[in-house]
């Protein structure tokens, strides 16, 4: 079941940098996409585009089954206001839509708890570590239960452990929840461990340049270091480099 298809998009700004020209790609309903290419191929801007925050100068955004009604968008930054608790953070958008108390304060405490940030409600941003500021913002995102996650680089800033340790994380939810997820990295490890498809982007302008479809095993702590994994990389490697 298809649960977003993006059909011909182009964008050009108009500063008239051409950002994508013919951009056709499926998401799935439960799929986990990640969108991987050279920096400044428009993966962002795609995103944006995805999320109907950039409306396309050129193509469609069509959602078969109905637009979700909340949709989590991650960014690379953490985006926390800083003088406001971990719990308080990942209430906000439950109290724009208008939550009582209780009830949102409720939800953000299952919603740290399900990013192992239990006993850290009352903590202010600049007292959490990268890792556990970026758990926050995940939290944030699914707060609102979510049908599809958009993650823009959410883990470009983050050592390697902590990185992988969160890529674990999102494919636990990613199991527990159903919930869809496009994925932009740069990275090619990340996109080989995370991807159920891998969608390779050639730049100037932003173009599908490969599709990869892995199969559908179990991750985790060991899998980087199994044949699959490692015929993954390659494959990905190879796209990425004829895409560049
Ligand atoms: N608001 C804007 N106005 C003009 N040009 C823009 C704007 N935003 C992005 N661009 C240009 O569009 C192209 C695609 O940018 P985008 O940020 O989508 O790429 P990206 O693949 O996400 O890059 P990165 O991996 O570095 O984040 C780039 O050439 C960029 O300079």
């Amino acid at each position: 079941m298809t649960l977003l298809r993006l059909s011909g998009i182009g964008h050009r700004f108009p500063n008239g940098v051409e950002a994508l020209a013919g951009v056709s790609l499926a998401v799935a309903r439960g799929e986990l996409l990640c969108l991987l290419g050279a920096s400044g191929c428009g993966k962002s801007t795609l995103l944006r585009i995805a999320a109907g925050l950039v409306a396309p100068t050129e193509g469609a955004v069509e959602w078969p089954e109905g637009r979700p009604r909340e949709i989590g968008f991650v960014f690379q930054d953490p985006t926390l206001m800083p003088w406001a608790r971990a719990l308080e953070n990942v209430a906000l958008p439950l109290r724009l839509a208008g939550l009582a108390r209780a009830e949102r304060e409720a939800r953000a405490e299952a919603a740290l708890a399900a990013l192992g940030l239990r006993g850290f409600e009352r903590a202010l941003p600049r007292e959490l570590s990268g890792g556990m500021r970026m758990r926050v913002s995940i939290a944030r995102a699914l707060v609102t239960e979510p049908d599809l996650l958009l993650m823009d680089e959410p883990f470009a800033a983050l050592d390697e452990v902590a990185r992988m340790r969160l890529n674990d994380e999102i494919l636990a939810l990613k199991g527990a929840r159903g919930v869809s997820v496009l994925f932009v990295t740069h990275s090619l490890l990340e996109s080989a461990y995370l991807a159920d498809r891998l969608v390779v982007l050639a730049p100037r302008p932003g173009r599908v340049a490969a599709e990869l479809r892995f199969d559908a095993v179990p991750r985790g702590p060991g899998f980087r270091a199994t044949p699959g994994f490692a015929t993954r990389l390659a494959e990905a490697t190879a796209a990425l480099e004829a895409a560049s």
